[in-house]
């Protein structure tokens, strides 16, 4: 009998720490997460937004923002692409966002939207794109971006020339070098590790510094939210998928590798994967490039607009680049192997000048 009592009193007291301790933990990450997070409640539309803390969000004046953000129209307009569109955003005169409206899938797919939203704030890298937070209504989302200044890679390239010619070699080799760390940050760092599955030269956005942020990444996931990173929903866009995609419909870290290898045949030949006269022609951007570069005539496909630059360099850029497009994924390097070789180029070049 003493001893059932024993076992009885014991049970009991285990029970009594189980419950406290998972009560103190939830308390605690709700702290936590409170301390992350600011939320604004909107009476007017029943929409809610939430905004991720940081330095620069606790000198903001919150009321504007959300006033803001629920009235943006045309004129605020910077760009559109197959998510939604992209509106320039001002607060209190000088501090500005990206903020991209998406058209809202089923109410049942809340929970799942908010929590990616959540992962994606969560990642801070000087080569991605910060998303300060985002605003949820019956009828639309918003994500809120920090603004990029200059823009596309996409638009300098193939916009205007006046702008692609401000694209000189060392620009473009610090925009592959960037683009690199944020993406091999992305597969490498981040728990769980992250595969962009849309990487395009619209995708890279460009800072004050002409420094390459990778944006979009979580999107795709987003769009289909009851998917894990790696899904069978078909994501990417034309002319940066790799060739496996299309066979298995899976998104993979090495079909990223591939997807950053027709980035790298943009910067070094200034042209799109879709651009017409491949099509003309039959063939693909990367089919031409592959076969000038079996040739050894790098130089025949290179960027007119690139005036003096050193050829070793973008030979260099040009072999990584195939090394990304292997047909075989096995074959390709990772993304942190990517990094390193591009990043040997300039390490190479300063043993070589001292
Ligand atoms: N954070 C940002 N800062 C400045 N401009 C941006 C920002 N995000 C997007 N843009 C601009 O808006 C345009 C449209 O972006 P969006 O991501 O919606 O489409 P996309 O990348 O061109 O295509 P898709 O939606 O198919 O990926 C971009 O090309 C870019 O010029």
């Amino acid at each position: 009998m003493g001893n059932a009592r024993i076992i009885v009193l014991y049970i009991t007291v285990c029970c009594i720490a189980f419950v406290t301790s998972k009560v103190i933990i939830s308390v605690l990450l709700y702290k936590r997460w409170k301390r992350k997070h600011s939320i604004y409640k909107d009476s007017f539309s029943g929409g809610k937004m939430v905004m991720f803390t940081s330095p620069m969000m606790q000198s903001l004046n919150s009321d504007a923002l959300l006033k803001k953000a629920t009235r943006l129209s045309n004129k605020d307009v910077i760009g559109s692409g197959g998510h939604g569109t992209v509106y320039r955003l001002t607060v209190d005169g000088s501090v500005a966002f990206a903020v991209k409206r998406l058209n809202r899938g089923s109410a049942d797919q809340d929970r799942g939207f908010e929590r990616e939203l959540e992962a994606m704030g969560d990642i801070k890298h000087r080569n991605i794109v910060t998303l300060h937070g985002y605003y949820t209504a019956p009828h639309y989302n918003l994500l809120i971006y920090e603004l990029m200044p200059n823009g596309s890679l996409d638009a300098y390239l193939h916009g205007r020339l006046k702008e692609k010619k401000l694209l000189d070699w060392p620009s473009r080799y610090k925009i592959a070098v960037g683009a690199a760390r944020g993406i091999a940050y992305l597969h490498h760092d981040c728990i769980p590790h992250i595969i962009h599955r849309d990487i395009k030269s619209s995708n890279i956005l460009l800072d004050q510094n002409m420094e390459a942020r990778v944006s979009d990444f979580g999107l795709a996931t987003l769009m289909e939210p009851d998917k894990t990173h790696v899904s069978t929903f078909v994501a990417g866009t034309f002319g940066y998928l790799a060739p496996e995609y299309f066979d298995t419909g899976r998104a993979t870290a090495k079909g990223d590798v591939y997807s950053f290898g027709v980035v790298l045949l943009e910067l070094l030949t200034g042209k799109r994967p879709s651009d017409e006269a491949f099509i003309e022609e039959g063939t693909r951007l990367v089919t031409w490039v592959k076969a000038v570069v079996l040739e050894k005539k790098e130089e025949h496909v290179l960027d007119s607009s690139l005036e003096c630059c050193s050829l070793d360099e973008v030979n260099n850029v040009f072999s990584i680049a195939t090394m990304c497009l292997e047909s075989e994924p096995s074959k390709r390097p990772t993304m942190a192997e990517v990094l390193k070789m591009l990043e040997q180029i300039k390490s190479d070049k300063l043993v070589k000048e001292s």
